[in-house]
């Protein structure tokens, strides 16, 4: 079917949805769109965009995408390690794009990566630039719909994925940068630019491509719709109370136990009361460690475990069983990150022991997501801001996750994902899930002193951000110094032998 999309903005649901509805509006706007494609074809000189609306334009072409590849050799410390990724340098491919527009305006966006292949990560987005460089901002933002499936559906690019993998990174990276440019023109954090837009809006920047049999636009729209009820109250509970959070960075795999003590210590004066502890590789010592942080968290606090895909299927359930008497609120990651229904099944076996699965920082597309709730193959679904096609995608799964009644607990274990998924999951209390039941967002206590914006935790939760734009932009001194091989950091630790090149 070739679907003309309908094109929404701001003044059109300012004016229209207040007297019809934004379903109606929606109908409206489809039948718009298919009257004037008919226009188009009989000759017609339509211009679709400004006949279906009013715009208050949105000013600049982009004229420039520069793409860094900055690394923190975090693994010095062990920071970020894991039964699976050991020495993780915490990097990112960072993305800056310019326009014409005299605001001076720029916008900021990354992906999270572990050090090597950001290179080709960085590769990548540059194959992507060719199509956002000469594009109107405007253009992009009034049909996002459009311009997601552009830059997925590249006739050529699209073999190295398609959604999935380096491609599906740099997708993300470059539209994070979007992202974050659209919501400083509207003056407003990213999280209050998609909380204030009208459902229909929100639609038009989902591509539902291979969702619908999960999840109809028309029941999304329902989703959203009820959303915007109670939408204030939720708002004002957030401001002051901000979204709830756990720690993962008291137990990284690297850390002694003397560090571990010493941390968690430290976290609980802090207030925290939710801690996630890596396991999978030496199942002894993770009995050790879940001792160690039960005894000093005490029973009332929750304990989460991670073992980033080291198990088998049937091996994954033998070890949690095993660690079931530390009373683990969830095991995350337990095996292949793809194996849907090896997740089922761990789900299946695990559930009489009151411990849940939980996985989606490797998941890299909507449809995975899908299946995986599908298949009740996970009890709590972890969004990533950089590994799913930015915003665009995420809208898409925080909907089907409202839709299976699955709570979302977004990951943020890594450098920028907690400046950046704090956004998306505040929206997502606000506009989508309207609970907070069995929901909380991971915090790392990693690398924020290089964002101009960085998060704010309050009493263990996510202060809402409130500069402008997507929390996304680093401190330029941070980029030179950190840029991966010449950046003075860098420089010297080559030098003096730290690292291997
Ligand atoms: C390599 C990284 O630090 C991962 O260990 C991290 O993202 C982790 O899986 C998490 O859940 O935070
Ligand atoms: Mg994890």
């Amino acid at each position: 079917m070739n679907v003309l999309y309908p094109v929404v903005t701001r003044s059109l649901s300012a004016t229209r949805a207040d007297s019809v509805g934004d379903k109606d509006l929606l109908h409206t706007s489809w039948a718009e769109a298919d009257r004037l494609k008919a226009g188009d074809r009989a000759g017609g000189s339509t211009d679709f965009k400004h006949l279906t609306l009013n715009l208050t334009m949105i000013a600049g072409k982009i004229t420039g995408l520069i793409v860094t590849d900055v690394r923190f050799p975090t693994s010095l410390g062990h920071h970020g390690s894991d039964a699976m990724h050991t020495d993780p340098d915490y990097s990112a491919a960072y993305v800056v794009i310019e326009t014409d527009a005299d605001d001076g305006l720029k916008g900021y966006g990354l992906t999270f990566t572990l050090g090597k292949g950001t290179e080709i990560v960085v590769c990548a987005v540059k194959a992507l630039s060719r199509h956002v460089v000469g594009r109107a901002l405007e253009d992009i933002v009034t049909d996002f719909r459009r311009f997601y499936r552009q830059l997925t559906s590249d006739g050529q690019l699209r073999w190295i994925g398609p959604e999935k993998g380096v491609i599906q990174l740099a997708t993300s990276a470059v539209l994070n940068a979007v992202w974050d440019l659209w919501a400083k023109k509207e003056k407003k954090p990213l999280w209050k630019l998609l909380t204030d837009m009208s459902p229909i809006q929100l639609l038009s920047c989902i591509d539902f491509r291979y969702i619908t049999d999960a999840l109809s636009e028309d029941e999304a729209l329902e989703i959203l719709q009820n959303g915007k009820r109670g939408q204030e109250e939720r708002e004002e509970y957030i401001e002051k109370n901000g979204y709830p959070a756990y720690t993962t960075s008291c137990a990284w795999l690297g850390y002694s136990d003397e560090q571990l003590q010493k941390l968690c210590t430290n976290a609980l004066k802090d207030g925290w009361t939710r801690f996630k502890v890596k396991v999978g590789a030496d199942l002894e010592d993770d009995k050790r460690r879940c001792k160690l942080i039960r005894s000093m968290i005490g029973p009332d606090n929750q304990m989460m475990l991670d073992a980033n895909q080291r198990w088998d299927v049937n091996e994954a359930v033998q070890c949690v069983s095993e660690l079931a008497s530390f009373k683990p609120l969830w095991i995350e990651e337990p095996t292949s990150p793809d194996d849907i229904l090896g997740h089922a099944t761990i789900s299946k076996a695990l559930s009489p022991l009151g411990i849940g699965v939980a996985t989606g920082e490797q998941c890299h597309n909507r449809v995975m997501f899908k299946q995986f709730l599908q298949a009740n193959a996970l009890q709590y679904l972890q969004i990533d801001s950089c590994r799913l096609g930015s915003v665009n995608e995420n809208l898409a799964v925080l909907l089907m996750a409202k839709k299976f009644n699955i709570p979302v607990c977004p990951h943020a274990g890594g450098v920028g994902l907690c400046e950046l998924v704090q956004h998306l999951i505040i929206f997502d209390y606000i506009s989508v899930s309207g609970s907070l039941e069995n929901r909380m967002c991971e915090y790392v206590d990693h690398l924020h002193e290089h964002f101009k914006y960085p998060v704010s935790i309050h009493h263990a939760a996510y202060m809402p951000p409130k500069d402008p734009g997507y929390s996304t932009e680093m401190k330029e001194e941070s980029v030179l110094q950190y840029q991966f091989p010449d950046g003075e950091v860098w420089h010297q630790l080559i030098i003096d032998k730290k690292v291997e090149v």
